[in-house]
């Protein structure tokens, strides 16, 4: 089976070199001439610096072309990802469309597979996520993913054709549930790392991480998602991650807020928009975030992270 790569982040090198070394000779796709050179005739991507490439791995400027393989990793942020999808001209029927992005959709309020779903209606969605970081995934480091496809057969294909000798992916059809852990999960990152940057301590990261995980599971069961699935490695396994790494740029983000630093406004945060979408989103619902929307506060300058501080800890006592 013929794999593509689209985007040529750090996520999606990545996953190309991983493909690579299972004997796949991945094509990726970027938008940046300067990428595409640097991939074909220096072998390096300028998102994943440090790392050699294979000459088996080469990249294009032309979607259509590359866009013809029968499984496409989409590996660009949740915002783009529609713009992407429309640059498209093929229906791409019956191609394995794979989102490795983590977020919900701003205009639409849906996650990576709705947005698929809706742009390429004949094409087979799924959504790769889980914890990994993309530098772990190109050291060939043992790491478990989630690929959540709704279609069973398709699901245990891509299973199948992604795994390698170090990547282990588990499988379930519950895409919502794999794909708002992976969503939430950079919010409530972003809220351990002000919380750690305002030296507030790890008692109270734990808490955050608790109530954060109490979040993600009530928006994905409003939502129609399994329990169990939050519970696995694309929820509290991604949340454990992202919420406890400085290679995190979501946790990396909050820290700055939380010691009032700027942040390289270039980095891939995929948490502010995400805080904003699932605000709206449960505003919608009828669902309480309390913790998100301090973030979306917090985030576009709202609020102070001691003011949040102070908000979250002044709510109505409850039963856990
Ligand atoms: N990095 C990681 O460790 C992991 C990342 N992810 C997820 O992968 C997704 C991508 O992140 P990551 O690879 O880190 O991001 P990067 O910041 O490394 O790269 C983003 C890539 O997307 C491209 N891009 C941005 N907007 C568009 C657009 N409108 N059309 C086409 N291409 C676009 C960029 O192109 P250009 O260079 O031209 O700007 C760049 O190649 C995110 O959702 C992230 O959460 C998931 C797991 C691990
Ligand atoms: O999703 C990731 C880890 O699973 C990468 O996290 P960041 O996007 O915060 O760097």
């Amino acid at each position: 089976m013929s794999v593509a790569v689209l985007g040529a982040g750090a996520f999606g090198t990545a996953l190309a070199l991983s493909l690579s070394r299972e004997g796949h000779a991945p094509r990726i796709w970027a938008r940046d001439a300067a990428t595409v050179e640097a991939i074909n005739h220096e072998h390096r991507a300028p998102r994943l610096p440090a790392i050699t490439l294979p000459d088996t791995i080469t990249a294009s400027t032309d979607i259509d072309a590359v866009a013809q393989a029968e499984t496409l990793l989409l590996a660009v942020p949740m915002q783009s990802l529609h713009d992407l999808l429309s640059r498209i001209a093929a229906p791409l029927a019956g191609q394995r469309l794979v989102a490795c992005c983590k977020g919900v959709d701003l205009a639409e309020l849906t996650g990576p597979t709705g947005v698929i779903a809706h742009a390429k209606p004949r094409a087979i969605p799924a959504i790769l996520t889980g914890p990994s970081f993309a530098d772990d995934i190109a050291r060939n480091l043992p790491t478990a993913l989630t690929l959540a496809c709704r279609d069973e057969a398709a699901g245990e294909a891509l299973q199948h054709e992604l795994s390698t000798g170090a990547l282990r992916l588990y499988r379930t059809t519950d895409t919502t549930g794999a794909e708002l852990g992976g969503a939430l999960k950079n919010v409530i990152a972003i809220a351990c790392g002000a919380c750690i940057g305002e030296g507030m301590g790890d008692s109270a990261r734990a808490a955050l991480m608790t109530r954060g995980f109490a979040e993600m599971t009530r928006l994905a069961a409003r939502l129609g998602a399994r329990p169990e699935t939050l519970a696995g490695l694309c929820g509290l396994g991604d949340l454990a991650l992202t919420c406890t790494s400085e290679l995190s740029r979501n946790y990396r983000f909050g820290l700055a807020l939380g010691r009032g630093e700027n942040f390289d406004a270039h980095l891939t945060v995929e948490g502010v928009k995400t805080a904003e979408a699932v605000t709206r989103l449960a505003a919608k619902l009828g669902v309480d975030l309390p913790i998100c929307a301090m973030v979306h506060e917090v985030s576009t300058g709202g609020t102070s992270v001691t003011e949040a501080i102070r908000y979250l800890l002044n709510r109505p006592l409850k039963e856990e």
